[in-house]
């Protein structure tokens, strides 16, 4: 769906920003650009919807090269978020989302409308809507920011750090927004971040960057996590890897059987078969059960917190379908080890530090248009 073919890319000032990026980013899946700051992931992003041109290469939209069609209309047709939201400021909420479809000529109405729709799918109530944006929280904002991006149901989204500049709770559930609009809307998502758990909880691929705009390893979350392709990967993904891997991989294989009956410990239900604690005479313990789709990571954490090292399950409901034992997680947790292990090695460019360029040099490049695609005169047509 997007692919970048020997992409280069040198500022007039001499930094090299991406070096022969080479890339595949297949349809309807996100990929996360990772890496430290002035890597290359803006960048690259950002040729993507021609934002930066490239020095040379090719990078093709939909089996399109994105140099032979028109620069403003590529922009329309792609959804673009950034850190901060970039709302514009005197316009309400609903004209915001509007924006694109707008520009498009949708017609007011037709605009409106399918901005009503997406304000509620991004979880914000109507009323909302009217408020102008220094009346939301961040966390709002960024909702907006996404909702504005999809509005005219581009194929492709361009996500730059979008929330970067929240706090960790709202960030959380801005993720778990992403994650379920995704599912219904199945987009091409290139995601820009510099937080590797963000980067292992939305993607479906990270490529991760280092100085210098060297693509050094893409690969599926749980096979980066396995096998880091060097010891900058490794040291990147960080110390936690391993807990990191476990918490992709999900309880739903791990066998179960039925609650201990007549031991020292047993299981208290509620009347529904709900499990509310583990008791052993007078002493009882809260049990936290699990379902299917929670990670193995949580299920460890749980049977160690568990006085017996039993895990209770529930079904969508929370009652009772059986227990799990420490073993058999643990076992789970290996063959998951195992699985991301026997990956294909996903070495993608030999980083060669002889071709970086100097770092951190701001210069303006008359082929950077800052602007985001959005043409203000032609979109006064809101206010
Ligand atoms: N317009 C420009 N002129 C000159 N150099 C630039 C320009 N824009 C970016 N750079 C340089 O290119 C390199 C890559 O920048 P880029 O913004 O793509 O990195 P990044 O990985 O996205 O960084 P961050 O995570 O800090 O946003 C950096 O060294 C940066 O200083």
């Amino acid at each position: 769906m997007i692919q970048f073919e020997a992409v280069h890319k040198r500022f007039p000032n001499g930094t090299t920003a991406v070096h022969d990026l080479s890339l595949d980013m297949p349809e309807g899946g996100v990929t996360v650009f990772v890496g430290s700051s002035g890597c290359g992931k803006t960048t690259s992003l950002r040729m993507i919807n021609r934002m930066v041109e490239p020095t040379s290469g090719t990078i093709r939209v939909g089996g399109r090269d994105v140099l032979d069609q028109d620069a403003a209309e590529l922009r329309r047709s792609i959804g673009y978020v950034i850190q901060q939201a970039g709302l514009f400021p005197h316009r309400t909420v609903l004209d915001n989302i509007a924006t694109v479809p707008l520009l498009l000529g949708w017609g007011r109405k037709k605009a409106r409308a399918a901005a009503g729709d997406l304000l509620e799918r991004v979880g914000l109530s109507a009323e909302m809507g009217k408020r102008y944006p220094h009346q939301l929280s961040g966390g709002q904002q960024q909702r907006v920011g996404v909702a504005r991006a999809l509005a005219a149901d581009p194929p492709v989204l361009l996500m730059d750090e979008p929330f970067g500049a929240v706090d960790p709770v709202v960030r959380t559930q801005l993720q778990d927004e992403l994650l379920r609009l995704q599912k219904d809307l199945n987009k091409t998502i290139v995601f820009v971040t510099h937080d590797i758990d963000e980067a292992v909880r939305l993607g479906d691929r990270i490529a991760v960057f280092r100085e210098g705009g060297h693509l050094v390893q893409c690969a599926p979350p749980a096979e980066l996590l396995a096998r880091p392709v060097d010891s900058f990967v490794a040291d990147f993904l960080g110390a936690e890897r391993g807990l990191k891997l476990l918490s992709l991989s999900t309880l739903a294989d791990v066998p179960q059987g039925p609650a201990p009956e007549g031991g020292s410990w047993e299981l208290v239900l509620d009347a529904s078969r709900r499990p509310v604690a583990w008791r052993a005479g007078e002493a009882e313990t809260p049990v936290r059960a699990l379902r299917d789709g929670d990670s193995l990571l949580s299920a460890l954490n749980e049977s160690v917190a568990s006085p017996v090292g039993l895990v209770a399950r529930v079904d969508a409901e929370g009652v009772l379908t059986g227990v799990s034992s420490r073993d058999d997680i643990h076992q789970r947790a290996g063959a998951a080890h195992a699985a991301a292990l026997s990956g294909v090695p996903s070495r993608v460019s030999a980083p060669d530090p002889a071709a970086q360029s100097p770092q951190g040099l701001e210069d303006s490049d008359p082929a950077v248009d800052k602007s985001a695609g959005f043409d203000d005169a032609a979109a006064k047509d809101l206010a």
